[in-house]
């Protein structure tokens, strides 16, 4: 039997109940890494090798956890990472993710591949979303999309570009994700004919542009007002790019989910941060599962954080009151740690609160 939500101590413990309830497919599609899955393990792992070098006989007894992003007040610096197709495991899908996250002060990252409409996401969390873009070879579906997302209240864009192509993520060419026929999936654009009823991760990944480069980031820029984020970017050189063209960074190897082996994001934080040198707002995510967690990053440079596979893990287990319980979690962890470590206000974490283990 499930555990009752309060019985879940910690986003692990949320995710071993989720793994009991997923349809094997929608389990292997969430938690699966490209290859051999080293990226996905690292990105787990890299937290607990830095060490937190904590101030003692500081008053903590107030503690303010919020900050923003873009202008957006969040509560805690935490928001929802875009993920694909969260209504393969509940009905409300995005809706009641977007709802939880707003009712905690977070934000929500519409993924283009959503089950959901934009304006219906949007509208259960105005002034808290973001839409995530995947460029597609036919622009004038992508070009709707944008406007229909600044039209319904997205407070920025953020455009995905690690994936080229979708990785090899073996797990589901072993168990395929097959969307249920006569499902809509609202912004994949008209179906090409004959092929409406086998709308699958490979059908998706025919319509992105794999020419996507720099060069088109003007393109970009003339369909929109909106800010832009870069999502996936790995280096210092790519970072110092994304500034120089007018853009925000996101700091990710897509739950390594696209190239095995490469860095994790927390690793090349240090290089991304320098690099920016205050031009433009840092983001992270990638395998945070505990408020300490969420500090490491905040003391490296990273503006805010965000989770992607413990919140489709809390909405498979219970809709918007699952996901909500995550970021409740995380959210009192994030106080508590900085509490501990003797900060009260996020604009304290710096790197000196950091020691790499030898
Ligand atoms: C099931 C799933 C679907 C995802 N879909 C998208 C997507 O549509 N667009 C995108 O930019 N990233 C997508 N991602 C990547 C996440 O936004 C995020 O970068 C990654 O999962 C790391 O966070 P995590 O370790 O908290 O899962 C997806 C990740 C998962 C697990
Ligand atoms: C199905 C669209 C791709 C979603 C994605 O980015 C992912 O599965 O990692």
């Amino acid at each position: 039997m499930t555990p009752d939500l309060p019985e879940l101590l910690n986003l692990r413990e949320i995710e071993a109940a989720a793994c009991e309830v997923l349809p094997p497919a929608a389990f292997a599609y969430y938690r699966g890494g490209a290859n051999d899955e080293h990226t996905l393990r690292a990105n787990r792992e890299g937290y607990a090798a830095l060490k937190l070098r904590p101030r003692m006989l500081v008053d903590v007894s107030q503690i303010d956890t919020s900050t923003t992003v873009l202008g957006v007040p969040l509560a805690f610096p935490v928001g929802v990472a875009p993920c694909a197709l969260h209504g393969l495991v509940h009905p409300d899908a995005e809706v009641a993710t977007a709802r939880a996250a707003a009712s905690v002060g977070s934000l929500m990252t519409l993924s283009t591949m959503s089950h959901r409409t934009i304006e219906e996401v949007f509208g259960a969390a105005p002034e808290r979303c973001w839409f995530q873009l995947y460029l597609y070879k036919d622009r004038e579906v992508s070009r709707a999309l944008i406007a229909r997302a600044e039209a319904a209240g997205a407070r920025a864009l953020v455009l995905t570009v690690d994936a080229p192509h979708l990785g090899r993520r073996e797990a589901i060419i072993r168990t395929p994700v097959h969307i249920e026929p006569g499902t809509v999936l609202p912004n994949i654009g008209p179906r090409t004919p004959g092929r409406e009823h086998l709308d699958d991760l490979a059908y998706f990944d025919t319509l992105l542009d794999p020419s996507l480069s720099w060069r088109d980031l003007a393109w970009l820029r003339e369909q929109t007002r909106l800010p832009v984020i870069l999502k996936g970017l790995l280096t210092a050189e790519d970072a110092a790019l994304a500034a120089e063209h007018g853009c925000h960074v996101w700091a990710s190897n897509h739950g390594g989910r696209q190239l095995d082996t490469a860095v994790t994001a927390l690793e090349a934080l240090p290089e991304m941060v320098e690099a920016v040198a205050g031009r433009a707002e840092v983001y992270l995510d990638g395998g945070i599962s505990r408020g300490t967690d969420v500090i490491k990053c905040l003391a490296l440079g990273a503006r805010a954080v965000f989770v992607a596979r413990p919140v489709l893990y809390g909405l498979a287990l219970a809709g918007e009151a699952g996901v909500r319980r995550t970021l409740e979690l995380l959210r009192d962890e994030v106080r508590l740690g900085m509490a501990l470590c003797g900060k009260t206000r996020v604009g304290e974490l710096g790197p000196e609160l950091i020691r790499r283990s030898q």
